[in-house]
């Protein structure tokens, strides 16, 4: 197992976070991947170090946000199902059949700093710098970082610093997956008027969202240029979702998942709402440029 080192557990210790293992709290075999829990009197926010990878937010006195698949496996260098994967440096497949997308949430990041705010937030940022395996499959240097501020809402500031020597592509999406009792009955707003590309089946084919939209089957979408804010209204609630970013990708399995191992079933209990900036709204990178873009979650 990935373990903190000795600078990363004061950091831990100062901030009042605490370090587990996936295994004490999520059961399974063998090590599992470490895990950081922030907790305060506003909220609670679990992640691992493996791929800056949120788990868990549960805002004070409230329900929680996140989903987890209820066969998620916590294995080094395999992405968890559910909660946050970080999708970095491409979204989606890649045109030479690297990994889909990238490697951020494969690779185990480093707690970097841990603050209680003054506002009764507390803020962990942990980074990824390259390593043998980022460079099989990136050949660039580069800074990723996530500062992660967990408080009545949650925050997710990602800076990427490329110090590569070209200009290389580059999309990202916080792929968040949201826990509903029920996914064809919750409403997501947000998307009016937007132009998607429909991928399921590999369609590829563009339309216009027209008022709220409602999953009763398979979906894959990815929206272009959208509001700032997103909802997901179910019977329990609202579920906030703002960003800085320009795409929304929307992504339920359906009857598919049945084919997925770590879903299965499960798959009725979410829906993916994933901000950040794909497809036409992806970009390109100058070496020295810096991309930063912050993505909020709360409920009401
Ligand atoms: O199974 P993963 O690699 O985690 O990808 C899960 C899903 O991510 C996004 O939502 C994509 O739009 C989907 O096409 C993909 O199936």
């Amino acid at each position: 197992m990935q373990t903190l080192s000795a600078f990363d557990s004061r950091l831990a210790d100062a901030a009042g976070v605490s370090v587990a293992s996936s295994t004490e709290i999520h059961g399974g075999e063998g090590a599992g991947l470490p895990m950081l829990i922030v907790e305060n009197a506003l909220g609670r926010a679990e992640l691992t170090l493996q791929g800056a990878h949120l788990t868990s937010f549960v805002p004070a006195g409230g329900r929680e946000l996140l989903w987890l698949s209820p066969k998620a496996a916590f294995v080094p260098g395999k992405a968890v199902r559910g909660g946050i994967p970080l999708c970095l440096p491409w979204f989606g497949g890649h045109p030479e059949g690297k990994p889909a997308h990238g490697f951020g949430r494969n690779q185990p990041w480093t707690l970097v700093g841990a603050e209680a705010l003054s506002d009764g937030t507390t803020r962990v940022t942990l980074e990824l710098l390259p390593n043998d395996a980022t460079r099989a499959l990136w050949p660039h240097d580069f800074v990723f970082r996530l500062a992660v501020t967990v408080g009545s809402a949650l925050t997710l500031a990602l800076r990427v610093e490329h110090r590569g020597e070209v200009t290389v592509p580059f999309s990202c999406a916080l792929h968040t997956y949201f826990a509903v009792p029920d996914v064809t009955l919750a409403d997501i707003d947000g998307l009016d008027g937007c132009t998607y590309i429909n991928t399921v089946g590999g369609a590829n084919t563009r339309h216009a969202q027209q008022g709220t939209l409602r999953l009763d089957a398979p979906t894959d979408r990815v929206y272009l240029d959208v509001p700032a804010v997103q909802t997901i209204r179910t019977a329990q609630g609202t579920t906030h979702i703002e960003s800085d970013t320009r795409s929304a990708v929307v992504w339920n399995p359906g009857d598919f998942a049945l084919n997925i191992a770590d879903v299965g079933e499960a798959y009725r209990h979410f829906v993916c709402v994933e901000r950040g900036d794909v497809f036409d709204d992806a970009l390109t990178l100058a070496p020295g440029d810096v991309y930063e873009k912050w993505l909020t979650l709360s409920f009401s």
